[in-house]
């Protein structure tokens, strides 16, 4: 059995050089909010500790009070990051001015020397991967109607960044660690650092690839042939695991339950859907309209990117203005039966379900700055285990 590993090797540039040459970028964002310094130190009483809400991949994140009472997050791009200062010039040159109910807001940035630092609205409920898929660790009850309502306001931000932001969005990391719950659960989709405009007269734009393993669509992983459908693909994966209260891959569980898509496929043709439903509602949900979801999860994850509906037809499906088509759902996309790779932690590794701890990135152009190779970057939110990522993919024989 052949066994390789894929290790970050991108080359770290210099701050100084990566920054001056996207500044001139950032000059031309209009009316940005620009804070000092020292005025988002003071919001965080000097980044202490104690108002560090999380880390991701871009940097820790602190909850901070601003001059006029406002609470905000400040999500502080680390030296180290692998994202980047191109993530920060592509987060505020997409989302700046963009107003919806279902996005974050992005409130301003302050770029002083060497320090990058984005400000947004602080959304008090944490992430759906903190509390759902949480394992626990959170007191919120998410009854079946809380996830109807947070089903469809993702999709309602994500058709509103397909199909009426011009040029369009491509968000390219929706998962659950990215959907941020405000204090009446409204979800709040968030990170656009990898997000792509696609201009009106392009069906898809030719990308290096990223986002997170489990929610990457197949055709987009191995061709780099980015579009709408890649986002819908990754929604269908969410959204079944809104239902079913799971992470799409879990180790822990028998081999034929792990990968989530397989699972919901696998009930489907048995007309078992019903199996999956989370049951932390002890039973207390709507029985029909909890399968349709899981099938409009299944409509969204199909192999055949032109099969997947687009986002405004799926809000409408999963608000029952539209019915949908049993018969002509087919079989999900799973990168597993492109590459013919199973993934599979490094055996060294205790085996993880953390949803936040795969994201995934390779280049499929020339020129690139990590020669091609297919990379693992890890996205930690635990300050021990930063950017070491070393899991292994394994090519069956
Ligand atoms: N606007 C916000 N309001 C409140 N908390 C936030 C906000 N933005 C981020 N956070 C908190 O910070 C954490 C880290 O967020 P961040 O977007 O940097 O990384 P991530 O999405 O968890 O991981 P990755 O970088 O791999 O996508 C979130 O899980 C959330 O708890």
């Amino acid at each position: 059995m052949g066994c390789f590993s894929f290790l970050c090797r991108r080359p770290i540039a210099s701050p100084i050089k990566r920054f001056s040459e996207l500044d001139e970028e950032l000059s031309e964002v209009q009316n940005l909010k620009l804070y000092s310094y020292k005025e988002l130190r003071a919001a965080t009483d000097d980044f202490s500790l104690a108002n560090k809400i999380g880390e991701g991949g871009f940097g820790p994140v602190y909850r901070g009070r601003l001059k006029h009472g406002k609470d905000a997050a400040i999500k502080v791009l680390a030296a180290e990051s692998r994202q980047g200062a191109r993530e920060f010039l592509t987060e505020i040159k997409v989302i700046y001015e963009i107003e919806h109910e279902n996005l974050a807001k992005l409130c301003g940035c302050c770029v002083e020397g060497n320090h990058r630092i984005l400000v947004y609205d602080y959304i008090e409920n944490n992430s759906l991967a903190q509390t759902l898929l949480g394992n626990g660790h959170s007191s919120i009850q998410f009854s079946w109607r809380t996830r109807t309502k947070i089903c469809i306001g993702i999709a309602r931000g994500l058709a509103y960044l397909h199909e009426e932001v011009r040029p369009h969005i491509v968000h390219r990391d929706i998962k659950a660690s990215n959907i941020l719950l405000d204090k009446d659960l409204t979800p709040k989709i968030s990170d656009f650092g990898l997000a792509k405009l696609i201009p009106s007269n392009m069906t898809h734009v030719s990308t290096r690839v990223a986002g997170t393993i489990g929610y990457l669509a197949p055709e987009y992983a191995i061709r780099g042939q980015l579009t709408r459908r890649a986002d819908v693909y990754s929604f269908g994966v969410l959204l079944v695991e809104i239902v079913s209260g799971r992470c799409n891959t879990n180790s822990l569980l028998p081999l034929e339950e792990q990968y989530i898509l397989e699972r919901t496929w696998d009930l489907y043709e048995k007309n078992e859907l019903i199996e999956l439903v989370d049951t932390a509602m002890y039973g207390d949900f709507d029985a029909e309209e909890a399968c349709k979801y899981l099938k409009i999860g299944l409509l969204c994850t199909q192999d055949n990117p032109k099969l997947r509906p687009v986002m405004s037809t799926v809000v409408k499906m999963l608000s029952g203005e539209i019915k949908i088509d049993d018969d002509k759902i087919t079989k999900p996309g799973l990168i597993s039966d492109f590459m013919d790779l199973k993934i599979r932690s490094n055996p060294n590794k205790t085996p993880t379900n953390d949803p936040k701890k795969n994201t995934f990135n390779t280049n499929t152009s020339s020129g690139s700055d990590n020669n091609g190779e297919l990379s693992l970057l890890s996205s930690n939110t635990t300050s021990q285990s930063t950017m070491t990522f070393t899991d292994v993919w394994d090519r069956p024989n």
